[in-house]
């Protein structure tokens, strides 16, 4: 998988709803996947053998209109999780600087270690509610799924959670690419 971090941030701007909010979520077991509420990672993990995560990139950049308004800029992480060799997630979190500066060494020394070991391990990070949203991606995520041979053909799923710490307030965001929803509406 050749994917490269030139093209830094990958992410669109997206419209979430709360799932109340959607009138046909995908079928079960697609919409199970994306409301559960536990680590996506250990989820994810219980399906390979080789659990990868790939960063795409990572720094502080200024979110999209409206993704985080309290914030002018944030340290965006966007990773690929992969099993088994496929991408099944293109993930981007948002992490405001206050944050950061209290969990700095944490959040910057993570590298290909999952996220979710973090914030599932410590009992300071409470996951908030969980929004929905799908959608076709036009710009470079649309690329980067060409770049890893998965073609979108129809629209992509995706969940976002804020993990709330302290006064602070981090966002998960996981879009479940092409192969993974193949691989679980056959299960
Ligand atoms: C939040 C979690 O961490 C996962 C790992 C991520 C990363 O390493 O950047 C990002 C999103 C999650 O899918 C989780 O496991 O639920």
């Amino acid at each position: 998988m050749s994917v490269t971090r030139l093209s830094f941030p990958y992410g669109e701007s997206i419209q979430w709803f709360s799932p109340e909010q959607i009138s046909e979520l995908p079928d079960s077991p697609l919409s199970e996947w994306l409301l559960s509420s536990g680590s996506l990672t250990q989820k994810l993990r219980s399906h390979c053998t080789k659990f990868e995560v790939k960063i795409l990139g990572e720094g502080t950049i200024t979110p999209f209109n409206g993704e985080f308004p309290t914030q002018r800029q944030a340290w965006v992480r966007e990773v690929l999780l992969c099993l088994d060799g496929v991408a099944w997630i293109f993930a981007r979190t948002l992490i405001p600087a206050n944050l950061l500066d209290k969990k700095e060494t944490e959040f910057l020394t993570l590298g290909t270690r999952p996220l979710g070991e973090l914030l599932f391990s410590s009992d300071n990070f409470t996951p908030g509610k969980i929004e929905i949203a799908h959608f076709t991606p036009c710009h470079r995520l649309a690329q980067l799924t060409e770049s890893i041979k998965q073609p979108v053909t129809q629209e992509l799923w995706g969940r976002r959670r804020y993990f709330s710490y302290d006064d602070e307030q981090l966002i998960v965001s996981e879009t479940f690419l092409p192969a993974a929803r193949k691989i679980i509406e056959q299960m």
